[in-house]
């Protein structure tokens, strides 16, 4: 957690924004807290007045004299009594309604950034994590600090009141001996924020390193290569240096606190001898020296819990600000001012000198890609390893906008359509797909929510997709939850979960984008990757006949499975350098060409070995 830059404004700022918030969960609740807050404050005062008018009027020796005090001092402890389990209910309560809303409103936000670059971006992820953490009952604290600190400043207030009725100096002594209290305690948050900043990325580290000793996906490879001990070594030389640092600070924590406490000793000391000694003298009562003792001691009490109190809530505002800023982060694609709706597609997509790179800081991705993918056509993307073709499909379904140049969609350039209408267009499979903790039927459906309940259409894309066979003979079908996470919640049921080969969660995502029935582009990203030869055959059989007609861009380092695609274009050095058909590329004798002449001669001597 670091200091936002807007400096010392920033945390009333944010305690103003939180304030707002709490009383937007509702007024009601807000004033009731801010009421119960009030007269717990005034509390501490109360009992010492009452108590000092009780012995004043027990040393005049009559009951009229005691009975008020009596009175006052009874609904007192009532009212200290009850407050609390008021107190206890309230915050929960409110605690609850800030938790929805603040999730609510960082999960709005997040799912607002349509773009993938703020998830590519560490500042914003580390933002993100940390705004995270500030939900899920983390900002109790907050509220309740805050909601503490202005009790306590009611009671610091109050008693400091009763003293100075009782003697101005020692109000003033008491007064002066809180500020190296709030020196000190405001000093050591200081190097406390400093060190835990300074030590964000040992933290992160040992987190990265200790959830790879426990992840369900790192595990092979840990076995494997023997990592478990290299790993927590790691975790633990990184967990030492986060200590060190916390061992130093709670060191000087405990060296001050207990001067700060001997200095408040000291005046607590001193005060009460010159109470005693006025009383001897006559210038004081009994009842006063009585609340004059209570409010010293009550004063300081209430002093170290404000200072407390005001450390703590800073600490979580601080956490408080990862949410703010994620919260008020602009858009990251630029939306138009008046959105352009989206025809069905006609004449067909456009790119038109394409430039692209992931930030100023990379190299140029495509350099000025022209191109064009008709309606009805089924256009191949081929090229070797990092050539471009995962990034143009990224701007295609608008991930990013062109550094340079435009897409456009029969004329329409995608920068002027809300992204939402231009992805409920398209049925895509992403080459590094999602594997869902679901059931099987559930992770077809999710590529088109309306369909999620419709079997009939999710069995119709999972046998297009060739994923049929393989999920009929699941344990219970369907609604078979692939994934061992829930196994065991769900009692010991053995069918609780099944695990999948790669190769069946790869036809259930391809499922996923096919049950996108009637869209206007399809496009595949390396289909067929994970697939034995007779399923790739099967599922590119299948995919040619549904592709017929339809506009569709496949990639795939199979050339085999391209041939019959009706433009066929070759990505390499971020420009297009060839495009036609295969027989117009074989011919032209290009990269194309070797590719698959390198291919095919790759089976070639695989036959004259077998
Ligand atoms: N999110 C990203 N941030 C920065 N650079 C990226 C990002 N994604 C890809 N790149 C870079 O862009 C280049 C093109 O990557 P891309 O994934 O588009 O290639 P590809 O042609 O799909 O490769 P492959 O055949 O291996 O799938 C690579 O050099 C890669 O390192």
């Amino acid at each position: 957690m670091t200091e936002s830059p807007e400096g010392r404004r920033g945390p009333l700022r944010r305690a103003a924004t939180l304030a707002l918030l709490c009383w937007r969960t509702g007024p009601v609740l807000a004033v009731s807290q801010l009421g119960v807050t009030l007269l717990s404050g005034l509390l501490p005062t109360g009992t010492v007045w009452a108590t000092k008018l009780l012995v004043d009027g027990l040393t005049t020796g009559r009951p009229e004299h005691v009975l008020a005090p009596v009175a006052a001092l009874v609904a007192l402890g009532l009212v200290a009594g009850v407050l609390p389990q008021l107190t206890g209910y309230l915050r929960g309560e409110s605690d609850r309604r800030l938790d929805l809303l603040l999730q609510d409103r960082l999960y709005t936000r997040v799912n607002g950034f349509h773009g993938l670059s703020r998830f590519e971006n560490p500042v914003f992820l580390d933002d993100l994590r940390m705004a995270v953490q500030a939900t899920g009952g983390a900002m109790g604290p907050i509220t309740s600090g805050l909601f503490d600190l202005g009790r306590n400043a009611i009671a610091l207030a109050g008693l400091l009141a009763a003293l100075a009725v009782l003697s101005p100096l020692m109000a003033g002594l008491v007064a002066l001996a809180a500020l190296p209290i709030i020196a000190a305690r405001m000093s050591l948050e200081k190097r406390r924020v400093k060190m835990i900043a300074g030590q964000s990325a040992a933290a992160r580290r040992q987190i990265f390193y200790s959830s790879l000793i426990t992840d369900a996906e790192a595990v092979k490879e840990v076995r494997l290569f023997g990592l478990g001990d290299f790993l927590k070594r790691r975790v633990l030389g990184e967990l030492a240096v986060v200590q060190a640092g916390e061992r130093r600070l709670d060191r000087r924590e405990a060296f001050t606190q207990s001067a700060l406490a001997a200095l408040s000793a000291a005046v607590s000391g001193a005060g009460l001898l010159w109470a005693v000694y006025s009383a001897l003298s006559g210038r004081l009562t009994l009842g006063d020296v009585t609340a004059f003792a209570a409010s010293v001691a009550g004063t300081q009490t209430a002093l170290v819990a404000t200072v407390e109190n005001a450390a703590n809530a800073r600490q979580a505002l601080l956490l408080f600000a990862h949410h703010e800023r994620v919260t008020s982060l602009p858009g990251d694609l630029p939306t138009p001012g008046e959105p352009k709706p989206l025809p069905a597609l006609r004449r067909g997509i456009e790119l038109r000198d394409v430039w692209f790179r992931y930030d100023e800081s990379h190299p140029w991705v495509l350099r000025g890609v022209n191109l064009t993918i008709p309606h009805g056509a089924s256009v191949a993307l081929v090229g070797l390893n990092g050539a471009g073709k995962s990034t143009l499909i990224k701007l295609l379904c608008r991930f990013y906008d062109p550094s340079r140049g435009a897409i456009l969609w029969d004329g329409i350039d995608l920068r002027d359509v809300p992204p939402a209408e231009l992805r409920a267009r398209m049925g895509v499979l992403f080459q590094d797909y999602m594997s869902y903790d679901l059931t099987a039927a559930e992770n077809i459906g999710v590529g088109e929510l309306e369909a999620m309940s419709d079997r009939a259409r999710i069995r119709a894309a999972a046998e297009l997709a060739g994923a049929h066979e393989t999920v009929q003979a699941l344990p219970r079908g369907y609604d078979t939850m692939l994934s061992r996470i829930f196994f065991g919640s769900d009692g010991d049921d053995p069918q609780a979960g099944v695990t999948l080969s790669g190769g069946q969660w790869q036809r259930l995502a391809l499922a996923r984008a096919l049950v996108r029935e009637g869209r206007d582009l399809l496009i595949l990203d390396e289909p067929s990757s994970g697939l034995d030869a007779q399923a790739e055959y099967e599922v590119h059989r299948r995919l040619r006949e549904h592709r017929a007609g339809r506009t569709s861009l496949l990639v795939s380092h199979r050339l085999g499975a391209l041939r019959d695609a009706d433009l066929i274009v070759v990505l390499g050095d971020g420009r297009i350098v060839e495009q036609g058909t295969h027989d117009e590329l074989i011919t032209f004798g290009g990269r194309y060409a070797h590719l698959f002449e390198t291919q095919a001669s790759g089976y070639r001597e695989g036959a004259d070995i077998g």
